[in-house]
């Protein structure tokens, strides 16, 4: 049985002192025990959300990792600095970074190997963007972002979930429809499937993310193959993100 898992990914929204005030309100609130809960700051806010969310359920996140130890890499931020603030989950391969920081797939394959290899879990993130779908190019943008993201790993699999995100979804409240959502998490456990195996796929979580709200959650997560959501703009609201982990009630 696969836990739904509800991400909240921040994105470069909320200082450190508005970090304190959501997450002091959402560690009061009544969170749905069976739905593993987590929050991805910006790096300036993981100490303080550390120590706030510390003895909850909640689980601190990253929303990106650099593939090299630490050194002479100015700006970057290690494995070793997000495991040091009980860091357990980092973001890897978001569309917004792929886009704007120009990380492409061999990257994304470093990232992932580093960060497994430090014994952090890692979200995936996969997804074509508006012109690719309208050519009907989704399937094999996804597959071959599967592949390369996820070339020559064996080490830590079970820490790997997988966030199918269409671009053309993201912060446009354009949902994907629940349908083709469940299609694309379908596809992407088939595709795990060759990538590793059977077993495996069937125990691998796939998140959907875009656009998800209170409002549709609770239809996008009676699907199959969705095991939970990545969501970015109703994730930074305690009324909302609560909402989402229970499922819109
Ligand atoms: O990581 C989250 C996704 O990019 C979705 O963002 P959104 O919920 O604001 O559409």
């Amino acid at each position: 049985m696969r836990k739904k898992l509800i991400a909240g990914n921040w994105k470069m929204n909320l200082n450190v002192s508005d970090t304190k005030v959501m997450l002091n309100e959402l560690v009061k609130k009544d969170l749905n025990g069976e739905v593993e809960a987590l929050i991805c700051p910006p790096f300036t806010s993981l100490d303080a959300a550390g120590e706030i969310l510390k003895g909850t359920d909640i689980k601190l996140g990253a929303q990106n990792v650099s593939e090299y130890e630490d050194g002479a890499r100015t700006g970057e931020i290690s494995t070793n600095m997000l495991k040091d603030l009980e860091v357990s989950y980092v973001i890897i391969g978001h569309s917004e970074r792929r886009t704007y920081y120009g990380e492409d797939d061999e990257v994304v394959n470093a990232k992932i190997k580093r960060a497994l290899s430090q014994g952090l879990k890692v979200i995936l993130c996969v997804g074509e963007d508006e012109v690719q779908r309208s050519e009907n190019k989704h399937e094999e943008i996804v597959e071959d972002q599967l592949k390369k993201g996820l070339a020559d790993i064996s080490e830590n699999i079970e820490n790997i979930v997988v966030a199918y995100e269409p671009i053309w979804a993201i912060g446009t409240g354009n949902t994907c429809s629940s349908e083709d959502a469940e299609s694309m998490c379908k596809f992407i456990r088939k595709s795990i499937s060759t990538i590793f195996n059977e077993e495996y796929s069937q125990s691998m979580r796939i998140l959907y993310g875009g656009s998800v709200k209170p409002s549709n959650v609770k239809e996008l997560m009676g699907n199959e193959n969705i095991d939970g959501a990545l969501v970015g703009g109703a994730s930074l609201k305690a009324d909302d993100f609560q909402s989402l982990v229970n499922f819109g009630e």
